[in-house]
């Protein structure tokens, strides 16, 4: 694959964690044609996606690449060349911390029937070596309280509470 078609250098995708996938998989950034892949197929694990175009796809893509010391959204590809899992980080920079860089982990997806094989597992590391490879000081993310076992088991721990504000017409109204 050419390499101007992916979001991000393949330098920042961990050797450990493709050694570990299962035979014919593999993990790397996001690439331009893998809407046609079924990656947004994957992400409706998490929520309503939407009828997203290609051209939609693309516009996003392109604003992640131009972003992309910030964004970094992996993916991970089966011996059918299907897209099967995915991840992103986002590395916020801060004035706290003396600068300092936080991971932000978002929107982890594995095919349902896919899940199980550890690829969860296997674009949480991917990720966190992203982070740790681009200098952040801590990596964070929200989930549900089914999942926390999954995140337990990537090495987080519980810390804090998420808070949420819906940009409701209704509660626009009231601004
Ligand atoms: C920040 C966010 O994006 S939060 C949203 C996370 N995404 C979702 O909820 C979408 C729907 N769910 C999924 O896509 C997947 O089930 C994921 C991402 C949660 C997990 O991915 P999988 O590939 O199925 O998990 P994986 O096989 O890597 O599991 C790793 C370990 O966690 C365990 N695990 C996975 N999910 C759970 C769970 N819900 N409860 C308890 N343990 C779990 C597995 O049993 C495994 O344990 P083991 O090492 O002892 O065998």
């Amino acid at each position: 694959m050419h390499t101007s078609n992916i979001l991000f250098s393949k330098d920042l995708i961990s050797p450990k964690v493709q050694a570990a996938l299962p035979k014919g998989y593999s993990i790397r950034p996001l690439a331009n044609d893998d809407y046609e892949r079924g990656f947004l197929d994957v992400l409706s694990v998490l929520t309503v996606i939407g009828d997203i175009s290609k051209a939609q796809f693309l516009e996003r893509f392109h604003y992640l690449k131009a972003h992309n010391h910030e964004y970094f959204t992996l993916v991970i590809v089966s011996p059918e060349d299907r897209i099967v899992g995915a991840g992103t980080i986002f590395v916020e920079r801060k004035f706290i911390r003396n600068t300092g860089l936080v991971g932000h982990i978002e929107d982890i997806a594995v095919d349902k029937n896919q899940q199980g094989k550890k690829l969860g597992l296997r674009i949480i590391e991917a990720l966190k070596y992203i982070g740790a490879q681009t200098g952040c000081y801590k990596v964070i993310l929200d989930c549900s309280k089914q999942n926390i076992p999954f995140y337990e088991k990537c090495g987080f721990t519980q810390k804090e509470y998420e808070m949420a504000w819906y940009c409701s017409d209704e509660a626009k109204a009231k601004l």
